[in-house]
């Protein structure tokens, strides 16, 4: 298992282009199987969850080529019998349920998986593709699934859930009739995945906002489609620069999409330039505490709760981070203590008084966000800080380390 080694308190000044967003990509993934001709997906950063998706799409059945970026997929589904290794790696692993039963397959896919930052139940995803007529059960751990043909229903959501709108919305593109989605996510990335649909001569409409209308069609074709930028990986680089006392600027990135984000930063005194697929961020002398809040899109995104934290760590006064979407999003506080942070946590929400300096420490990364968090944190702390479970990061950011470096930082993996 590799770790970070990071020497802190030097500044992180330059420019880095963002990657396309893997939370877009892998929905887009899972959709591949929906088409009946070959797809190619443009400026994908071969994360490892992107890697373990792929090896499940080649599992199924369809030929994966990789070039450099650009991913050539000839969907081919042989294998509805997903009961492998991969499935309990990542969230967007039950994807695959959608559109494997869109068309027509008979499923066995095991639980999956992702951060381990709540109990994160699949029983949404579950209520909406029964009432798409799918016979659904769970099988010592496994998900046992089939239908003839999936019908179009209205499917009300308990809670506006990412993963559960983009299931529903992948198996019912090619369902009889039309389909509804009420309390749907209006996440960037649900925009993201219709518009990919939609190019491949999918109907669906009013992604963006709570009510999502499908009317389903016969056959998809192929097509090319560049994803969104990650805007989880913008903000926290643009953490990064606020807490190294530096100026950043960033490429591709969509404004509208951390608009929560650059709202907070302003709050705590940090200067944000918007330009138009561009983002400047100047660092204050100190950084100023505000109060956080996580909620579904438009709130401000849960992704960003650990990042903003080692932030407010260090800002003059004291800032209150609320988590309302997963239930143990807080793993990151213990090991921002060892750092010397002043934080106290009481369930769902966590007083952060800040202190003037980091200091380095030995910790651990317990998942992707949160170890981005201390990353964060080591680069701005006196001293060495050692970041035990880099793979939990390798998860969610490309080329970190080679970025951290351009832009002045000190980070080597041992
Ligand atoms: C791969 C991916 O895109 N992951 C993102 C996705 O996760 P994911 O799609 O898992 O997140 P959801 O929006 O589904 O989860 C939000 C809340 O709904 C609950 N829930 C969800 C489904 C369900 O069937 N029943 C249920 O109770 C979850 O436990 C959680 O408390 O959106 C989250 C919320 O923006 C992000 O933090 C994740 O980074
Ligand atoms: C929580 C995340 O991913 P996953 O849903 O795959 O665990 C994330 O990207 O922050």
């Amino acid at each position: 298992m590799s770790k970070f080694v990071i020497e802190g308190a030097n500044k992180i000044s330059g420019c880095i282009k963002v990657h396309s967003s893997k939370n877009a990509i892998l929905p887009l993934l899972a959709a591949t199987l929906l088409a009946s001709e070959p797809i190619e997906i443009l400026d994908v950063p071969l994360l490892e969850d992107i890697k373990v998706l792929l090896q499940l799409l080649s599992h199924c059945g369809c030929d994966v080529k990789i070039e450099g970026s650009k991913l050539q997929i000839t969907p081919d589904i042989k294998n509805g019998d997903i009961d492998v290794d991969g499935v309990s790696k990542l969230r967007a692993s039950i994807l695959l349920l959608g559109s494997l039963l869109a068309q027509g397959k008979k499923v066995v896919i095991g639980m999956p998986g992702g951060c381990n930052i709540g109990t994160r139940p699949i029983d949404l995803h579950i209520k909406g593709l029964s009432q798409l007529g799918a016979e659904i059960k769970l099988n010592q751990g496994y998900i046992e699934a089939k239908v003839k043909k999936l019908k179009g229903a209205k499917v009300y959501l308990d809670f506006p859930s990412v993963g559960a709108t983009e299931n529903i919305m992948i198996a019912a593109v090619l369902a009889e009739g039309e389909t509804i989605i009420e309390n749907a996510a209006t996440e960037p990335e649900v925009v993201c995945l219709a518009n990919f649909l939609n190019s491949m001569g999918a109907k669906v409409m009013g992604a963006g906002t709570d009510t999502i209308r499908i009317l389903g069609v016969k056959k998809l074709s192929g097509c090319s489609f560049v994803p969104i930028p990650d805007r989880i990986e913008a903000g926290t680089y643009m953490v990064m620069a606020a807490m190294c006392g530096g100026e950043l600027e960033l490429t591709n990135v969509i404004c509208e999409h951390i608009r929560p984000i650059i709202a907070k930063f302003k709050e705590s005194g940090v200067k944000i330039y918007e330009g138009e697929n561009t983002v400047r961020v100047e660092a204050p002398d100190r950084i100023l505490a505000t109060d956080i809040k996580t909620l579904p899109y438009p709130g401000f995104p849960t992704d960003m709760q650990a990042p903003m934290m080692s932030m407010l760590s260090i800002a003059k006064g004291t800032s209150v981070v609320i988590e309302t979407i997963f239930e143990n999003r807080f793993l990151h506080v213990g090991e921002l203590v060892k750092m010397g942070a002043n934080i106290k946590v009481e369930g769902r929400v966590a007083v952060v008084e800040g202190v003037k300096k980091l200091k380095g420490a030995k910790v651990e990364a317990k998942d992707l966000r949160g170890g981005a968090a201390l990353v964060l944190a080591a680069l701005s702390a006196e001293g060495v800080t050692e970041i035990d479970g880099a793979c939990h990061i390798d998860r969610g950011y490309f080329e970190f380390e080679k970025n951290i470096t351009s832009l002045g930082g000190r980070i080597k993996r041992v």
